[in-house]
C-alpha cells in the first residue's frame, strides 16, 4: 500500500513540552547596522504563531535567519533540539522546516502539477533524476493528493501564470506540503490576493495547522484573519520581539498600543 503523502503526528506528540524551534539571543546586523536585535522564544509542537509589526520592523528579516537563508550575527538556533544556527538552508529543510515568501516564486509557464511534480521529486532527494520529472507517472499519489488538499485539482494542467493570486497561493502552499514540512513558515501569504479569495485561504492554512498538526510561523498584515487562527501573536518593532502573548492579550498591551501610536491592530 502506497505511503500517505501526509504523515499526521501523533494527538501525544501535539502535547509535548519539548520546543520544536528555540531562538536564544538572535541578532542579525548588515554593515554593524542591527535588523534583528536578542529576539528570543520558544514554539510548541503544533503551535502557530503570528507575526505583526509596523512596515520594516524586521519579521522577513527575522524568517530568513530561522530558515537559514542570512547567518545569525549572535545568538542561536535549535530545531528539535539539535544546533542548526550554522546549518545551511537546504539542510534545515530537509531537517523538516519550510517555508514560502513574500513574493510569489512560480514560473508563469510551468503547469500546476509540474510545479508538485517537481517539488516531490526535490523532496525525494539528490538520487532522483531529474530528467525524468515530467513525466506524468511519477509521484502520483503525492501529487494527487497535494493537488486535492490545496483545492487544485481542477487547475492540474493550468499554466501557473493563469493563475489567480490567490490560487497561486495555493501552489505555493502546495509545492511546500508536498515535502511533508513539520514547521511552516508563511511570509504574509493573503499579499494581493483579493478579498473574495482571503476566507478560502484562511481556511486552507488553517487545515494545514489543525488536520494535519504542522506548527505555522505566519508574517501577516490581515489582523481580522490572524485572530482566528494562531495561539501566540509576536510583535516585532525595530527588529527587537516587543511582545509574544495569546491575541487577547497583545491587542490590549500598552507598550504594544503604544509602538503602535493608538492605531487599531
Ligand atoms: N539584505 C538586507 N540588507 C540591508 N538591509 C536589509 C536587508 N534586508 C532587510 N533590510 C532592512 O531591514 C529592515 C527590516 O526589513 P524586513 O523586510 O525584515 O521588515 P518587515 O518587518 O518584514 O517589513 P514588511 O512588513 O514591510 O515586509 C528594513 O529596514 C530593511 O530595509
Amino acid at each position: 500500500m502506497p505511503a500517505p503523502a501526509f504523515s499526521t503526528p501523533p494527538a501525544a506528540a501535539l502535547l509535548s513540552s519539548s520546543p520544536v524551534l528555540r531562538l536564544d539571543g538572535l541578532c542579525w546586523s548588515v554593515r554593524g547596522v542591527p535588523i534583528v536585535e536578542d529576539v528570543s522564544f520558544s514554539v510548541g509542537e503544533g503551535e502557530f504563531i503570528a507575526f505583526i509589526g509596523p512596515n520594516g520592523a524586521g519579521k522577513t528579516s527575522l524568517f530568513n535567519l530561522i530558515s537559514g537563508i542570512y547567518p545569525a550575527t549572535h545568538g542561536s538556533l535549535h530545531l528539535d533540539g539539535a544546533d542548526i544556527t550554522t546549518e545551511a538552508a537546504h539542510a534545515r529543510a530537509r531537517r523538516g522546516l519550510g517555508r514560502t515568501f513574500q513574493t510569489s516564486s512560480l514560473w508563469p509557464g510551468m503547469t500546476v502539477a509540474d510545479h508538485v511534480r517537481l517539488a516531490a521529486q526535490a523532496a525525494a532527494g539528490p538520487r532522483a533524476s531529474y530528467r525524468l520529472w515530467r513525466r506524468a507517472d511519477r509521484y502520483p499519489e503525492q501529487v494527487a493528493d497535494t493537488l486535492h488538499r490545496t483545492e487544485l485539482t481542477h487547475r492540474a494542467d493550468t499554466l501557473a501564470g493563469a493563475l489567480s493570486h490567490g490560487e497561486k497561493r495555493k501552489l505555493e502552499l502546495a509545492v511546500l506540503l508536498v515535502s511533508d514540512p513539520r514547521l511552516i513558515l508563511l511570509d504574509e501569504p493573503m499579499a494581493g490576493v483579493s478579498a473574495e479569495e482571503v476566507p478560502a485561504l484562511t481556511e486552507l492554512i488553517r487545515s494545514v495547522h489543525r488536520e494535519l498538526g504542522r506548527t505555522v510561523l505566519m508574517v501577516e498584515h490581515h489582523m481580522d484573519v490572524l485572530l482566528g487562527l494562531a495561539d501566540r501573536l509576536a510583535v516585532m518593532y525595530h527588529g527587537t520581539l516587543l511582545a509574544l502573548d495569546t491575541p487577547e492579550a497583545v491587542v490590549v498591551d500598552p507598550t504594544v498600543q503604544q509602538a503602535y501610536l493608538g492605531e487599531a491592530l
